[in-house]
C-alpha cells in the first residue's frame, strides 16, 4: 500500500546492498564514470548498455533525487537542474519553438518574465501574460500558434491563485500543455500533476531544499518528454545539478513535512497580528477569509503556505524604513527558509519588470514580501512590530 508523502520523503530508492547498507544516499561526487572497455563505453554511449558515462548526462546521487521529486509529484518522471530557472527554460524551450505562442498567468517570478521576453526577442516565441480567472478569459487569448499554458500558484509576489482545474480543463479543450511553477507550495501542499497538469517545475532553491544553501530546480513530467529533455536540451544547454547539491536537497526533503506545517503555522499567526495593525495595508495571505483566492487555497492547497505580501502605509520609503529596523527577519531574497525572509519585489525580485508590467501584476512600491521562516513566531512578530513601531 503507498505511503503517505511524510513517509515518502523520508525513505530512499536506491539499493542498499549495493552500496554498503547505507543509511543515506552516497554522493558520487564526481565527473565522469570508468568503462570496463572501449566496448562497454560504445555500448553505454549508444544507449545499448545501462549505466552512467559522465555527470552531465547523469550521476546517481541526482538521480536518487530525481526519482524522489517524481514520487513526491505524482509524476512519470523528474530532472534536477541547477537552478529553478535551468528548470524553467529547459521545459519551454522543450515545449515550444520559433512562432509559438505561450499564455502565462498574470504574475510570475522577475526572471521568468525575463525568460519570455528572451524567448520573444531572439526566438520570436510570443506570449500573453494576464489574469486567468475563468474559461472565457483564457479562451479570449488563445490563438492557432497558441502551445502552452504557464501558471504559477500562488503567483510570486502577490500570491494571487489560479484555479488549476478550470486552468487544466481550459487547455484540455485547446490541446495546450500546462506547465505550473509549483514552488511556493511545494509537493507538500500542492500536487498540479494529479489535476491534470503536464509539467511542474520548482525552484528548488526555496522549501524543497529548506536551509538556504542550494540553488536548484526540478522539473516533473511524462517520461517521454523529460527523456528528451534529457538527451537534448539538458545534454547541450547543460544546467545541471551537482552530486553534492543533490545530496543537500535529499536531506532537506526528509523534513519537508514538518517544516512546512511549521512555515504555515508561523504564517496564520503572522497574518492574525498583522491583520490588526492600523500601518498595514492590503495584506495577500491565502489563508485570509477575506482574500479573493481564500476559497481556492482551501480546494487546491493542503494549507496556505508561508509566505504573505503586504503594503507598508508611507510607499516605498516607509517600506524601506520597516525592513532596515528588522533584527531576526533577514532582508534577502528568495524563500522558504529556515530563516524569516523580507524583501521589496518591486526593487528586488521583479525589479527586471518594467514599472507598467509591475503594475498589471499588482506589484506598487509599498509591497513587501515575507517568507515566514521556522523560528519562535512570538519572536518574529515582535521583531515585526517594533519595526512597525520605528517607522512611523
Ligand atoms: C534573485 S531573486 C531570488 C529568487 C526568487 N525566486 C526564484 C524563483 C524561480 C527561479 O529559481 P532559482 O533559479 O532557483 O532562483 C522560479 N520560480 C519561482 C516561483 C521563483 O520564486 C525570489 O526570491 O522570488
Amino acid at each position: 500500500m503507498k505511503k503517505d508523502i511524510e513517509t515518502r520523503l523520508i525513505h530512499s530508492f536506491f539499493d542498499r546492498s549495493k552500496h554498503h547498507g547505507s543509511l543515506a544516499a552516497p554522493i558520487y561526487q564526481t565527473s565522469t564514470f570508468v568503462f570496463d572497455s572501449a566496448e562497454q563505453g560504445e555500448a553505454r554511449f549508444a544507449g545499448e548498455e545501462e549505466g552512467y558515462v559522465y555527470s552531465r548526462l547523469g550521476n546517481p546521487t541526482v538521480r536518487e533525487l530525481e526519482q524522489k521529486l517524481a514520487d513526491l509529484e505524482e509524476g512519470e518522471e523528474g530532472i534536477a537542474f541547477a537552478s529553478g530557472m535551468g528548470a524553467v527554460s529547459a521545459i519551454l524551450m522543450h515545449l515550444l519553438k520559433s512562432g509559438d505562442h505561450v499564455l502565462v498567468s498574470e504574475g510570475v517570478y522577475g526572471c521568468t518574465y525575463g525568460f519570455l521576453e528572451l524567448m520573444q526577442d531572439k526566438f520570436k516565441v510570443d506570449y500573453d501574460l494576464f489574469d486567468m480567472q475563468t474559461a472565457d478569459a483564457i479562451e479570449k487569448m488563445i490563438r492557432p500558434e497558441s502551445r502552452v499554458l504557464y501558471v504559477e500558484t500562488p503567483i510570486n509576489p502577490t500570491m494571487k491563485l489560479v484555479d488549476l482545474e478550470m486552468v487544466i480543463q481550459t487547455a484540455e479543450k485547446h490541446n495546450l500543455k500546462v506547465v505550473v511553477d509549483n514552488t511556493f507550495c511545494s509537493p507538500y501542499l500542492q500536487q498540479p500533476l494529479t489535476l491534470g497538469a503536464d509539467f511542474v517545475v520548482h525552484s528548488a532553491t526555496k522549501y524543497i531544499s529548506g536551509h538556504g544553501d542550494v540553488i536548484a530546480g526540478a522539473a516533473v513530467g511524462p517520461s517521454e518528454d523529460m527523456q528528451k529533455i534529457r538527451m537534448s536540451v539538458q545534454k547541450d544547454v547543460g544546467a545541471v545539478l551537482g552530486p553534492f547539491d543533490a545530496w543537500l536537497l535529499l536531506r532537506g526533503l526528509k523534513t519537508l513535512s514538518v517544516r512546512m506545517d511549521r512555515h504555515c503555522e508561523n504564517a496564520r499567526f503572522i497574518f492574525e497580528k498583522l491583520k490588526q495593525h492600523p500601518k498595514v495595508n492590503h495584506i495577500i495571505y491565502p489563508g485570509d477569509p477575506e482574500f479573493s483566492g481564500y476559497k481556492l487555497a482551501e480546494k487546491q492547497m493542503k494549507d496556505f503556505g508561508g509566505l504573505i505580501s503586504f503594503e507598508i502605509a508611507g510607499g516605498k520609503a516607509k517600506a524601506q524604513k520597516f525592513m532596515n529596523a528588522l533584527e531576526v527577519v533577514q532582508r534577502a531574497v528568495s524563500l522558504g527558509d529556515a530563516e524569516s525572509l523580507i524583501q521589496h519585489p518591486a526593487s528586488m525580485t521583479h525589479a527586471v519588470v518594467p514599472a507598467e508590467e509591475r503594475k498589471k501584476m499588482g506589484i506598487t512600491d509599498a509591497l513587501v514580501r515575507l517568507s515566514v521562516g521556522l523560528e519562535n513566531k512570538q519572536d518574529i512578530w515582535a521583531d515585526i512590530e517594533a519595526a512597525l513601531h520605528s517607522t512611523y
